[in-house]
């Protein structure tokens, strides 16, 4: 059955809701349905569940746009822009066209429809957008998933370009346009739209793993954002909250209190908690409510370190605050649906870690007792932020995965003698020590005996990490190389 709407257009009241694809790839079109009676009509314009059912992304819009047109004939195109769209009209009716501008073998196709209230189009990042209006007051609506930008880069085509030769059912003579919009190029001079990059928030960016990453990432086809405590407290609620998500894919958080003995005094036990269970957890909530990939970088001190290897599905067991903390904010990161909880064991990077410590030692001709009880794999800040990239750029399952190098692991006294050697020192200089020793008299954290990760998860996606000794070896020929086996100052906020 057709009826006449109120805007005097016959509507079909019968049309079920349904999506079809288009000769441009990602470019959607909607049937709506559309409820009349007496008083006009009705209709769901945007509905997650259903349109993402039916093949709609789940785009996260974040803002909503209407353009009203006074008369017929109003023209107004052709826009590409970095987000994507939704659009429809409230009232009255228009004729679409669409020209894919993305770098790729789709650039310049193609498609047009007209759009009355029963009909919606999703276009993709990158796709140009124009439309003539075929009624008198033409209320024109869409959704975008980025707030709108004035630094946001646009691609332009001209209207009348004569490749895409686009059909306006009101010659474009005859037609209302701007000025801006008469000098836009034509197809042959328009530069394509680089493909998507990924835009990375990285938290926590001058801590060891947040330098690798940050190095690492615009090589591997993401757009990274770093933050630190100055910029994003990630444990201050308001702050969190008060960020533009709009501009984030993939949150990595690699912002951590890391200070494993400080976090068992009166004054680091709550730093720890804000910094590695509320901080996640606010991570988290967000996440989940803009529909951001997490990643979070969690610790095998989240173990006790007495059923090693340790796998992705062991209970949690922390003996310390630490690692309690890091528990606490893995459960928050769980919870959110598309996360990445990447569990690593002794991390070594550009920053205060126990390699640098070590060289420090020998190049000052310091004969250390170090711990011989406790064994595990280091982790080289290269290897983590390139393990963190696979897991992104291979779509990999949802979930946990251990990622520290491979290798035998080792205790602390064994590394210890590696770096005296590797230094030009006497390993023997080095001795061995149990850990109850070591700490005795001292406030210092109690921690797990075996800190080996189960490695069998991560290699299955297939990412292999290096061995251990062969990074330990390049890791102190480049400090020797730069005289940088020193500690850096850590400062910590009040
Ligand atoms: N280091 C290790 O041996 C291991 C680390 N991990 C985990 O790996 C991850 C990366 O560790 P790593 O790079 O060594 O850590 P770092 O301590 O080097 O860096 C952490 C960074 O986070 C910042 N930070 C602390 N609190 C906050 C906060 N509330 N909001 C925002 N930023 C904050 C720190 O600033 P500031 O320095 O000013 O406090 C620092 O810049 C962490 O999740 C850690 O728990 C896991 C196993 C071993
Ligand atoms: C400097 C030094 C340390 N040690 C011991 C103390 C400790 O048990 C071990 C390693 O020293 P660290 O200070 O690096 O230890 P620690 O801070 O416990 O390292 C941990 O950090 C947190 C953030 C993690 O998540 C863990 O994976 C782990 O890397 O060596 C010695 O025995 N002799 C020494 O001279």
């Amino acid at each position: 059955m057709r009826r006449r709407g109120t805007d005097t257009m016959a509507l079909d009241h019968e049309k079920q809701l349904a999506a079809t694809t288009t000769p441009i790839p990602g470019f959607l079109v909607f049937d709506l349905t559309v409820h009349g009676d007496n008083r006009g009509w009705f209709k769901e314009n945007w509905q997650r569940a259903k349109m993402t059912a039916l093949g709609l992304p789940d785009f996260g819009p974040v803002q909503n746009n209407i353009s009203f047109n006074d008369e017929v004939g109003v023209t107004r195109g052709i826009h590409a822009e970095p987000w994507d769209k939704f659009i429809s009209v409230a009232t009255g009716r228009v004729f679409g066209a669409w020209v894919d501008l993305r770098e790729g073998p789709s650039f310049g196709t193609v498609f047009t429809c007209e759009i009355d209230p029963g009909v919606a189009v999703y276009v993709p990042w990158g796709v140009g957008n124009a439309y003539q209006t075929l009624e008198p007051n033409t209320a024109y609506t869409y959704l975008v998933n980025a707030h709108w930008s004035p630094e946001a880069k646009y691609t332009f085509l001209n209207l009348a370009d004569e490749t895409v030769a686009i059909d306006w059912p009101i010659a474009l003579d005859d037609a209302i346009l701007s000025d801006k919009d008469r000098a836009h190029p034509r197809l042959d001079a328009v530069t394509p739209f680089p493909p998507a990059m990924p835009r990375v928030l990285v938290t926590g960016a001058h801590g060891q793993l947040g330098r690798a990453l940050m190095a690492q990432l615009p090589d591997a086809g993401f757009l990274p954002v770093g933050v630190d405590l100055d910029k994003l407290n990630i444990a201050d609620r308001a702050s969190v909250d008060a960020y533009d998500w709009s501009t984030v894919d993939v949150i990595v958080n690699a912002a951590a209190w890391t200070d494993v003995d400080g976090a068992e005094t009166a004054q680091g036990r709550p730093r720890a908690w804000a910094a590695n269970a509320t901080g996640p957890a606010n991570l988290a909530r967000v996440a989940t409510e803009h529909g951001l990939t997490l990643v979070h970088i969690s610790s095998e001190y989240t173990f006790d370190g007495t059923r090693a290897p340790h796998r992705e599905d062991e209970m949690p067991s922390p003996l310390g605050v630490y690692g309690q903390s890091k528990a606490g904010g893995d459960a928050a990161v769980a919870a959110t649906p598309r996360h990445y909880l990447v569990r690593t064991s002794w991390v070594v990077g550009e920053g205060k870690n126990f390699v640098r410590t070590m060289v420090d030692l020998a190049g000052r001709g310091i004969a250390p007792k170090v711990v011989d009880d406790q064994v595990g794999r280091l982790t080289f800040t290269t290897d983590l932020a390139a393990g963190i990239i696979h897991l992104l750029r291979h779509g990999a399952a949802w979930g946990t995965y251990n990622l520290s190098n491979e290798g035998t692991p080792l205790s602390w006294a064994a590394v210890a003698k590696r770096v005296f050697a590797l230094s030009g020192h006497d390993p023997q200089d080095v001795s061995p020590i149990s850990t109850a020793e070591y700490f005795a008299g001292k406030d210092a954290a109690p921690r797990p005996a075996d800190s080996t990760l189960d490695l069998t998860r991560i290699e299955a996606t297939g990412f292999r990490p290096p061995s251990m000794e062969e990074r330990l070896d390049a890791y102190v020929a480049q400090l020797r190389r730069d005289g940088s086996g020193q500690q850096p100052t850590v400062n910590r906020p009040d």
